[in-house]
């Protein structure tokens, strides 16, 4: 097994017993198998030595909802709220997408996630195999789900939910485990409830999480009370989707009843801020969740609503906008919102082993090019990570061992090939 160490580095590792360390990190294989300030072997005894000095080292970003191909649609439909900007601009667009514009959107987004530090990330579409696909050729690890809307007649709904299992039991642990595998309601509001009972039962047949949008805008939560005389947290609860596993994107208008049902649950938020701002959403009661001990991460949306794919800014909004919605400067701490966007957002996906740079987890990590002036003066890594670096400040990302971006470039992409191809269907969907 190839032993690498990586010496004179600046260790950022979420591991609240030694948060900063300076000194090295030795992986044998996919795992971090020590980090500490000396080495602990002869310099002769590694496969490879890495010098890590100008560098600062830090678990890969989780991001924990998105919808990768809509990257084919970024700029598309700008400046409107949620249900218009679906209904007028995505579904029309997305209900034009082949199985090959997918994986021309999902290439673009992987390069894009990958490139920023971003190491796992949860996507929910149509075409999942091209999105699995993606994540096996990239090296990125990916929680996938082929997310249904069941506005439909009753032999669609069928066919959906056949394919979202055979999606589900076909990819759950491939790539060497990189990939698990998650069902998914698309939202209260597409699905019946009936549909959401079946798509339930399913997920307790394959034993598998449940991943849904809920509570996103104002809009939606009325609706939910106008036609099954629920909020979306009760409607949902009364469906039993909260019997299994759950991640929920969004979660922006809660109630503190409604947050103390999710806690009691352990559904988990992702919180997507610059999503949730673009569409006019809302802000999420992220301090509040917190203070009730549910679990949230960061996630981007698809890149459609975002309009990007960094997950570094993402950390930084959730920092910045509870404290100016509260007035509360510790709203959000800049600790907080690291550890929403690394180790709680491997949490939030049942990933135990990655999120941290600790000896036994997996080496899914990223570096940054710290001898810039914004890193400067060297006080506060946490503080100068979510408040002033940037997605270009990653040079090298390691997932699962293997590295995929070196000094800036990915190893595992034709970053040329995959732009062209994104280009190309974006211009045959637009010309249809
Ligand atoms: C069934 S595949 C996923 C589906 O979700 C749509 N979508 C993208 N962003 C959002 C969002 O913020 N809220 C709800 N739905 C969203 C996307 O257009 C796909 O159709
Ligand atoms: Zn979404």
């Amino acid at each position: 097994m190839k032993k690498t160490i990586i010496e004179n580095g600046t260790f950022l590792t979420m591991n609240e017993e030694a948060p900063m360390i300076q000194g090295c990190m030795v992986i044998e294989g996919n795992r971090i198998t020590y980090i500490g300030e000396e080495a602990p072997l002869p310099a002769g005894s590694y496969d490879e030595r890495i010098d890590g000095s100008g560098k600062l080292f830090m678990p890969g970003l989780v991001n924990t909802h998105g919808h990768a191909a809509m990257s084919l649609l970024r700029g598309y439909g700008d400046d409107m709220a949620l249900q218009v900007w679906l209904q007028e601009k995505m579904w029309p667009m997305e209900g034009k997408f082949t199985a090959q514009d997918v994986r021309a959107g999902t290439r673009l987004s992987v390069l894009e996630m990958l490139k920023g530090g971003t190491t796992t990330f949860v996507d929910m579409y149509d075409h999942m195999n091209e999105v699995a696909n993606a994540a096996v050729e990239s090296g990125i690890r990916a929680c996938l789900t082929r997310g249904v809307i069941g506005l439909c007649s009753r032999e669609v709904q069928d066919a959906k939910l056949a394919e979202a299992i055979a999606f589900a039991k076909n990819w759950h642990g491939q790539a060497d485990g990189r990939i698990t595998t998650m069902m998914s309601p698309h939202s209260p509001y597409t699905c019946p409830p009936d549909y959401i009972e079946r798509i339930v039962q399913a997920a307790h047949d394959l034993n598998l999480p449940i991943h849904t949008h809920m509570s996103e805008t104002a809009r939606e939560v009325q609706e939910n009370v106008d036609q099954y005389g629920l909020r979306p947290v009760a409607h949902l609860e009364k469906l039993g989707v909260f019997s299994r596993p759950t991640l929920v994107a969004h979660g922006v208008h809660l109630t503190d009843e409604e947050i103390e049902v999710l806690k009691r649950y352990d559904v988990r938020i992702s919180h997507n801020p610059g999503s949730n701002l673009k569409l006019a959403s809302g802000v999420a009661r992220v301090p509040e969740l917190l203070k009730a001990g549910v679990l949230v991460s960061l996630g981007t949306d698809g890149a459609a609503s975002n309009n990007n794919l960094d997950m570094l800014e993402e950390v930084r909004l959730a920092a910045l906008i509870h404290k100016g919605v509260s007035g509360d400067p510790v709203a959000v701490s800049a600790s907080e919102a690291l550890k929403l966007g690394t180790l709680d957002g491997a949490r939030s996906i049942w990933l135990d082993d990655v999120g941290a740079l600790q000896q036994g987890m997996k080496a899914d990590f990223i570096a940054l090019d710290i001898d810039q002036p914004h890193f400067y003066p060297r006080t506060n890594f946490i503080s100068h990570v979510v408040y002033s670096a940037v997605s270009k400040d990653v040079t090298d990302v390691c997932i699962d061992g293997r590295w995929v971006v070196r000094k800036g470039e990915c190893l595992t992409m034709d970053e040329e090939k995959v732009k062209f191809e994104a280009q190309q269907s974006f211009e045959r969907l637009t010309a249809l």
